[in-house]
């Protein structure tokens, strides 16, 4: 939101930013290399030293991956952009009515469009003198939410007037983050009147040495998962999806388990993605398209991709209550 946009502007106030991850401006193969180039710059995402890394990333990935990528964006794209960019607008639009005119909600992504630094001005211009960053990850990995919260700091960095800061913490064993993961579950199967046998829990994949570094990534998606199976009464199963590169990632492999299903007699299968907080390009074309493909060529017979919270009411009831908790003592109650 521009600060022209929004009806008052006072000092004092308080700005809420919801972050995620960023998305190409348009499912072309030279906007996708634009967003990819900024993104696996980021040292938090690519741990290897530049001058080993820059060279396969501009030498081979920037030359080959952006036409396969721009192929999956166009098979996802929507009349409101790409998906987690319109979702995430959403979310941003629905908070802003439910906490009222004495915050300013708005929204940014890591990379690409639009970006943290220029959000963060915004809500300065607009008199917001305390913020909330809200990375919108359930689970801590240092390539996602602690990039977004460099990417803040750095931008306060360069400011002669910051403003407060406070940023979310991750949320992956919310006792209200679980409870709308399992409604939000439970709803869409009975609305599909569908009873999976296995339901399958996929989570982003990462680098396996991440975790053996001290990253809690991989412990918050065994935990989401955990307390969400403990909750639902089907059988559930993890896995990573999303493998990029040559090292060792997290295990098992979405791809591999919904291979080996139909083999162990598992033919009915519901999939969800408790690690995205918005649908992209992850989960609509990589889970919803690809892994109904695989599921099924290999001799499944019934696969249903279950959607994130979005902007569902469910998701923003619990994106609300966490909100309000970390805004406490600032302007409104909680
Ligand atoms: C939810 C958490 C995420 C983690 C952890 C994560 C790690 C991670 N990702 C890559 C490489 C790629 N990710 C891509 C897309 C993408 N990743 C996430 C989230 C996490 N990534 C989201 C929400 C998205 C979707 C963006 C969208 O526009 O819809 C992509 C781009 C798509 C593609 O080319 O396949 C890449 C590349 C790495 C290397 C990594 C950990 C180190
Ligand atoms: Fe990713
Ligand atoms: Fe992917």
């Amino acid at each position: 939101m521009k600060p022209a946009d929004h009806p008052k502007v006072e000092h004092g106030r308080t700005g809420v930013l919801l972050i995620n991850l960023g998305t190409p401006d348009a499912p072309e193969a030279a906007a996708v290399r634009r967003y990819l180039a900024e993104f696996l710059s980021d040292p938090r995402v690519i741990e290897i030293p530049r001058i080993a890394w820059l060279p396969i990333l501009h030498g081979i990935i920037l030359r080959t991956r952006p036409k396969k990528s721009a192929h999956a964006y166009k098979q996802v794209w929507t009349e409101e952009g790409s998906p987690l960019a319109a979702i995430t607008r959403r979310q941003a639009e629905a908070l802003q009515k439910r906490l009222g005119e004495d915050v300013v909600v708005d929204f940014a992504m890591r990379y690409g469009n639009p970006g943290i630094g220029q959000s963060i001005e915004n809500l300065a211009e607009l008199g917001c003198e305390r913020i909330l960053a809200a990375p919108l990850y359930p689970q801590y990995c240092a390539a996602t939410t602690a990039s977004a919260i460099d990417a803040v700091f750095g931008k306060l960095a360069s400011m002669r007037r910051q403003p407060a800061l406070r940023t979310l913490p991750p949320y992956y064993d919310d006792p209200l983050h679980i409870d709308a993961l399992k409604s939000g579950i439970q709803d869409q199967l009975a609305a599909l009147d569908f009873e999976p046998q296995r339901l399958l829990l996929s989570f982003h994949g990462m680098p396996k040495r991440t975790l053996e570094r001290g990253d809690p990534y991989h412990c918050h998606c065994q935990k989401t998962a955990r307390l969400l199976s403990e909750q639902l009464k089907i059988p559930t199963d993890i896995a990573f999806q999303s493998r990029f590169g040559r090292a060792k990632w997290l295990e098992p492999a979405t791809d591999k388990v919904l291979t080996d299903y139909p083999k162990q007699g598992i033919k009915r299968i519901a999939i969800a993605a408790p690690g995205f907080s918005a649908d992209c390009v992850e989960t609509v074309e990589e889970l919803g398209i690809r892994g109904s493909e695989t599921f099924l060529a290999s001799g499944g017979e019934a696969f249903a991709r279950l959607e994130c919270l979005n902007d569902s009411p469910v998701g923003m009831d619990m994106l609300e209550a966490i909100v309000r908790r970390e805004l406490a003592g600032w302007t409104v109650e909680s």
